[in-house]
C-alpha cells in the first residue's frame, strides 16, 4: 500500500513545551486515519506539520515523498485540502464569492464550484452573505473549500465539533464517499465513539507521543482493554447475581433490572461462567472494547506516567 504522507520521528517543541514527541506516523492511500487525543495532545501540531506551516526541531515530514516546508511548499499545499478546527469566514460575503476567492488561491477552476457546493448540500445557499449560515452549514462550505482542486490528501481538524447530529452524520457520510473515491483522509478529533465506525485506522496521541496507532482489532491486539458486558435480570435480582460474580468484574451501571460489568479479557469466560450460574439473567451482550476503552486504558498509566516527578 502507499504512503502518502508520513511523520518519521517528529519532534516539535515551543519553547519549554514538547508539542510532539519523536511521533511517527503514515498515512496509506484510500485510508480515513482517526487522530484521537484530548486538548493539547498534539493533533493541530501534526496537521500544521503536514501544511507545512512549521517545521519539526527533529525529524521529517513528507507528503507525496516531498519537504511540505521545503522549495516545493506552494505545489505540495495544493495537493491538500484542508478544514481548520474554527471555521471563520467573513460573514459578508457570499458562499459563491467565498469559494471563488479560495479557488483563486489554490489556482483551481472556478467552474467546479458549483458542483462541490452542491456536493455538500447547500448549493441553494450559494448565494446567501455567510453571516446567515448556520454552524452546520459553515461547517459544509468549509468542507466544500477543502475539496477545491480535488485533493487527493484531506485534513479535517475537529469536523464534526459544535454540529448536531444529524449534520455530523452527514459530515461523516461525505467523509465515506471521499474515502470510496480513493482520497486519504485525516480526522482530528475527541468524538472517539462517533468515528471509529467510519475510519480505517486510528492513532491515539496523548501529551505529545504516540501511544498506538493501527486498525481498531490491531490495537485492540496490542492491549487489553476491558470488555463491555450488559446483563438484563429479573427485577430485584441485581444484588443476587452480583454477589455471584468474580471480583474482577466491575459494575459500572446499576438499575433494578439491568446491569453493566467491565471485565478484563482474561476474567471474561470465568465472569461469563458466574453469570449463566446464577440464574437470574434474561438477557445479555457482550462488546468488544471500543475506541474510547482502549483510548482510557492506554492514557491511564500515560497520565500517572506524566504526573510522576
Ligand atoms: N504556537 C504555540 N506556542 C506555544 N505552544 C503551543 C503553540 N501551539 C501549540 N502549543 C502547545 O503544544 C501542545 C500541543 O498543541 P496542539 O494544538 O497541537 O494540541 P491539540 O491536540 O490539537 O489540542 P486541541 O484539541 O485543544 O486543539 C499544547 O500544549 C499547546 O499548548
Amino acid at each position: 500500500m502507499t504512503v502518502v504522507a508520513e511523520w518519521s520521528a517528529v519532534t516539535k517543541r515551543y519553547g519549554a513545551v514538547t508539542a510532539l514527541d519523536r511521533v511517527s506516523l503514515p498515512l496509506m492511500a484510500g485510508e480515513a486515519t482517526a487522530l484521537v487525543g484530548h486538548n493539547g495532545a498534539g493533533k493541530t501540531t501534526l496537521i500544521k506539520l503536514l501544511l507545512g506551516l512549521i517545521r519539526p526541531d527533529e525529524g521529517s515530514v513528507r507528503v507525496g515523498g516531498t519537504d511540505p516546508a521545503g522549495l516545493s511548499a506552494v505545489q505540495v499545499r495544493r495537493t491538500i485540502g484542508f478544514l481548520p478546527e474554527s471555521v471563520a469566514f467573513h460573514g459578508a460575503m457570499t458562499g459563491r464569492e467565498l469559494m471563488a476567492f479560495y479557488a483563486r488561491l489554490k489556482g483551481a477552476p472556478i467552474r467546479r464550484n458549483a458542483e462541490l457546493l452542491e456536493r455538500v448540500g447547500i448549493a441553494h445557499a450559494a448565494h446567501r452573505r455567510l453571516a446567515t449560515y448556520s454552524k452546520g452549514m459553515r461547517q459544509r462550505l468549509g468542507i466544500a473549500q477543502a475539496l477545491i482542486g480535488e485533493p487527493r490528501l484531506l485534513l479535517f481538524d475537529e469536523p464534526t465539533s459544535g454540529l448536531d447530529p444529524a449534520s455530523r452524520r452527514d459530515v461523516y457520510e461525505m467523509v465515506d464517499r471521499l474515502r470510496r473515491s480513493g482520497a486519504t483522509v485525516l480526522i482530528s478529533t475527541h468524538a472517539l465513539d462517533e468515528v471509529q465506525q467510519r475510519v480505517d485506522r486510528a492513532a491515539i496521541m496523548h501529551g505529545g507521543r504516540l501511544l498506538a496507532a493501527g486498525t481498531l482489532s490491531e490495537l485492540r491486539h496490542g492491549v487489553t482493554a476491558e470488555v463491555r458486558i450488559r446483563l438484563q435480570v429479573r427485577t430485584c435480582s441485581t444484588a443476587a447475581v452480583l454477589a455471584r460474580l468474580p471480583p474482577q468484574a466491575r459494575c459500572t451501571e446499576r438499575s433494578s433490572t439491568e446491569l453493566t460489568l467491565l471485565v478484563a479479557p482474561q476474567a471474561k469466560m470465568a465472569t461469563l461462567r458466574a453469570i449463566a450460574q446464577a440464574g437470574e439473567v434474561e438477557d445479555l451482550d457482550v462488546t468488544a472494547p471500543g475506541l474510547q476503552e482502549l483510548y482510557n486504558h492506554l492514557v491511564g498509566p500515560a497520565q500517572e506516567e506524566g504526573e510522576a516527578p
